[in-house]
């Protein structure tokens, strides 16, 4: 029989509330994993992963990873989240194993999954990945309840936190402009491979096209080299196309979407 505790719950519900509060906790931790993806991707240890193969021990990624020696122990819990969280994996040798060294730590052996594998050589979403968890994207999110609580309209929640817009504040930061622009970039590498080898059709039959938004014209330059014939321009705000590259064959306009688009066969916008 079930017995009332000063908490209101009975003990026949101490399984299910224990299970709540550690699922209550696992709500309230969720961010460690973001923040140790953030901190992998800072050090660049996929990168040493790849290039001890693929596969590595912790002293073997320390050989390419910054960390002052006193910090080095704590690697391993930082990699402990990483393989819970499956963003990399983690082989264990045995001690009886032939091949398992005396020191505990040294037989983990730790190895790129899908998903890290995301994050070294062409196509690499770390760009895209840092910039969402850059503090100027993270900080928002303190502010969900205040936000809510003011009357429509209003600035959006970017605004509302910070004080001017995403695109205000790429245009006054050159630093936080190259992270958005990049983060775009990369998006666009990954996206737009698969869209011209899977769609391409839809490049088909026009002669020009014009790229609205087009960031730094990472899009329009794979749509161009795909169909040479198509000629393709990028329509941007001045402080996006002032750090545009130069000699991609793509012509880039600066401008204002809201104001007028430049006249072309196909308007294409993508966003991530
Ligand atoms: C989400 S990004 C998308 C970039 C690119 N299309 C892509 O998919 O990688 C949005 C882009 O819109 C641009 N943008 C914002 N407001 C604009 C406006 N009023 N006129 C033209 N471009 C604008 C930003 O500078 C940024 O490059």
């Amino acid at each position: 029989m079930a017995h009332a505790k000063s908490n209101g719950y009975h003990a026949s519900d101490a399984t299910s509330s224990l299970d709540a509060l550690s699922e209550l906790y696992g709500n309230t931790f969720a961010l460690v994993k973001s923040m140790a993806l953030k901190a992998a991707m800072d050090l660049g240890i996929a990168d040493a992963i790849h290039h001890h193969g693929g596969a590595a021990t912790l002293s073997q990624i320390v050989t390419r990873v910054a960390l002052h020696p006193s910090k080095v122990p704590f690697l391993r819990r930082l990699m402990r989240v990483l393989t819970l969280s499956g963003v990399f994996a983690v082989q264990k040798l045995a001690p009886g194993d032939a091949a398992a060294p005396a020191d505990e730590a040294e037989a983990a052996v730790y190895a790129l999954t899908p998903v890290s594998r995301l994050l070294i050589g062409a196509g690499n979403q770390g760009h895209m990945m840092s910039m969402l968890l850059h503090p100027n994207f993270i900080t928002p999110f303190f502010g969900i309840s205040d936000w809510l609580q003011r009357e429509l309209p209003g600035p959006c929640i970017f605004k509302h936190t910070h004080g001017r817009s995403l695109w205000e504040m790429a245009d006054d930061d050159a630093a936080f402009n190259t992270v958005v622009n990049d983060g775009m970039a990369s998006d666009s590498i990954f996206t737009m491979d698969i869209l011209v080898r899977e769609h391409g059709e839809v490049f088909q039959w026009i002669s020009s096209l014009v790229d609205v938004a087009g960031g730094n014209g990472t899009a329009a330059q794979a749509i161009a080299r795909a169909f040479p014939e198509v000629k393709c321009s990028v329509m941007d705000l001045a402080h996006v196309v002032a750090e545009a590259p130069g000699g991609t064959g793509v012509e880039f306009i600066a401008g204002d979407m809201f104001e007028s688009v430049p006249p072309a066969n196909a308007v294409f916008l993508k966003v991530y």
